[in-house]
């Protein structure tokens, strides 16, 4: 099979009809996309690369969901709706198993959200996927990392620390092992490959909320990006962070770790004035995701954790830094 015989069995699929706003796909120099009148184009870049960020016996069909769920999970944190994707694979081998499991995976996360594969690059090497994601938002709405406000509550979607959990399973982690109930991995480890983008919830909250951001790196760290963007501090409280049952034998050093440093979680973490708490139970309920009061925007900088009492806890941030 040669490189153009692999995109067009993999990836080319003349019996799926393009959106109306996608007025031209795969093959040309480039692809076309048409926005719709008053929308802003959304833009965004995630790469996977092995042994980084996936272990190299990962299922491939659990590798092309995430690879494209960590993508929408930024035009989710932004309010937008997505518009189509593109797709750069190097790959060592053409293996046509491989090959047919990872678009398996790619193409069921990318119906269900009405995303088409647009266009792309292939190449040989060590294995890396690559995707640019294209959404659109209604001009003026899109949920910025600088808009929190002094006041505001901290609201999160879902619940933080599993995929964490899961990576010091599968990487033998002695603490992790020993205070996991038995039969945990299956379930952590779809937390860790398979996550969700809440996309429905974003767009929901578009002209509503202040400020968002998608959870990659851990709570703390990302937060911490609102906080500096914005120029405010925080309190979160702890208690008020749900927690998985899978994380309730942790000690508690660990537990705060997944809870607030974890990474790989994909959930929202965004703020809003207390006035508008009704409209985000409702964006919760339209779009079906769980979220949580956990947290205010404070005047002062930095970030303060919280005890059930009120009371500071001791607590270093920790994000996910490739070059630390
Ligand atoms: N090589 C680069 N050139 C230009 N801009 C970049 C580059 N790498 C990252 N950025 C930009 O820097 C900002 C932060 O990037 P980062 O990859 O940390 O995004 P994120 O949403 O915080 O995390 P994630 O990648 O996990 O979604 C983004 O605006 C991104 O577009
Ligand atoms: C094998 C393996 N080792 C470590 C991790 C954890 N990890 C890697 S990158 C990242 C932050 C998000 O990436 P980026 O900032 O590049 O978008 C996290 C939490 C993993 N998932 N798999
Ligand atoms: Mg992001």
């Amino acid at each position: 099979m040669g490189e153009f015989e692999l995109i067009r069995r993999h990836f080319q699929r003349p019996g799926v009809a393009l959106p109306g706003n996608v007025p031209l796909g795969i093959g040309d120099d480039c692809a076309l996309l048409q926005p719709a009148p008053g929308f802003q184009l959304a833009v965004s870049t995630d790469m996977l690369v092995e042994s980084r960020h996936f272990f190299p016996d990962v299922a491939p069909q659990a590798l092309g969901h995430k690879v494209l769920a960590v993508n929408l999970s930024d035009l989710a944190a932004m309010g937008a709706r997505p518009l189509g994707f593109t797709l750069a694979l190097a790959l060592p081998a053409a293996d046509e198993a491989w090959l047919t499991a990872f678009a398996q995976g790619l193409f069921a996360l990318a119906d269900a959200h009405a995303c088409p594969l647009v266009g792309g690059d292939t190449t040989r090497g060590p294995l890396n996927i690559c995707i640019t994601v294209l959404g659109e938002v209604r001009a003026g709405q899109a949920l910025r990392r600088d808009a929190a406000r002094a006041g505001d509550d901290l609201y999160l979607s879902g619940r933080t620390g599993e995929a964490r959990l899961a990576l010091e399973l599968l990487l033998g982690t002695g603490w992790a092992i020993a205070h996991t109930p038995p039969d945990a991995l299956p379930r952590l480890r779809a937390r860790l490959e398979r996550p969700v983008p809440r996309l429905a919830l974003g767009q929901a909250l578009a002209g509503l909320t202040h400020a968002a951001i998608d959870l990659s790196d851990g709570l703390a760290g990302d937060l911490g990006h609102i906080l500096q963007a914005s120029g405010v501090g925080a309190e979160l409280a702890l208690a008020e962070l749900p927690l998985a049952p899978d994380l309730q034998a942790l000690p508690e050093a660990q537990r705060l770790d997944c809870l607030l440093n974890g990474g790989d979680d994909y959930e929202l973490l965004f703020s809003a004035p207390p006035d508008a708490r009704a409209a985000i139970e409702a964006a919760a309920r339209t779009s079906q995701t769980p979220v949580h009061r956990v947290g205010r925007i404070r005047a002062e900088p930095g970030l303060r954790v919280l005890n059930a009492a009120g009371q500071p806890v001791a607590f270093s941030t920790r994000g996910f830094d490739h070059f630390k």
